[in-house]
């Protein structure tokens, strides 16, 4: 039986900013287990790529969005599982509506917790594609 190849993806990934720090959780998912990603998740029918960032950034950390903007995207298959799967991710980049906010852990099943890391001395491992983006010296700051 001819083995069905999965259905591309879309995730939405976001850059939570406080000064020179990201936002990072060690990820218990399928995908990345074990590495430091971006708060973020699958697209769901009919949202912008703003309102799926800010319901995963609550799902995920209990926080609240405030502005966001378009930073980059990603096209890439994931072949270090059994399950395969390919991804476009979507990154942006957001501040919190309130900046004295603190991270909760309300999935503990799919994240360590959350905390801010320093972009000059970012925690291994990444996420691969956040891993190959910060290699090639992508900067997620905003022009000073
Ligand atoms: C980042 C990319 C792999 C997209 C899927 O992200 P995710 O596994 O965190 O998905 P959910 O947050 O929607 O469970
Ligand atoms: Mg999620
Ligand atoms: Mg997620
Ligand atoms: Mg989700």
């Amino acid at each position: 039986m001819e083995e069905t190849q999965p259905v591309p993806r879309v995730g939405v990934v976001l850059f939570v900013l406080k000064g020179k720090s990201v936002l990072l959780g060690r990820r218990r998912a399928s995908i990345g287990e074990s590495t430091f990603a971006l708060p973020g998740g699958h697209l769901e029918f009919g949202e912008s790529f703003e309102e799926c960032g800010a319901r995963e950034l609550m799902e995920e950390t209990g926080l609240e969005m405030g502005k966001a903007d378009f930073l980059t995207v990603t096209n890439k298959v994931f072949l270090d599982k059994s399950k395969h799967c390919h991804y476009v991710i979507v990154f942006l980049r957001a501040v919190l509506a309130d900046p004295n906010q603190v991270p909760q852990n309300p999935e503990p099943d799919k994240c360590d917790g959350w905390d801010w890391y320093d972009w000059d001395n970012l925690p291994q491992p990444l996420f691969s594609t956040l891993d190959e983006m910060v290699r090639s010296g992508f900067n997620p700051f905003p022009a000073t």
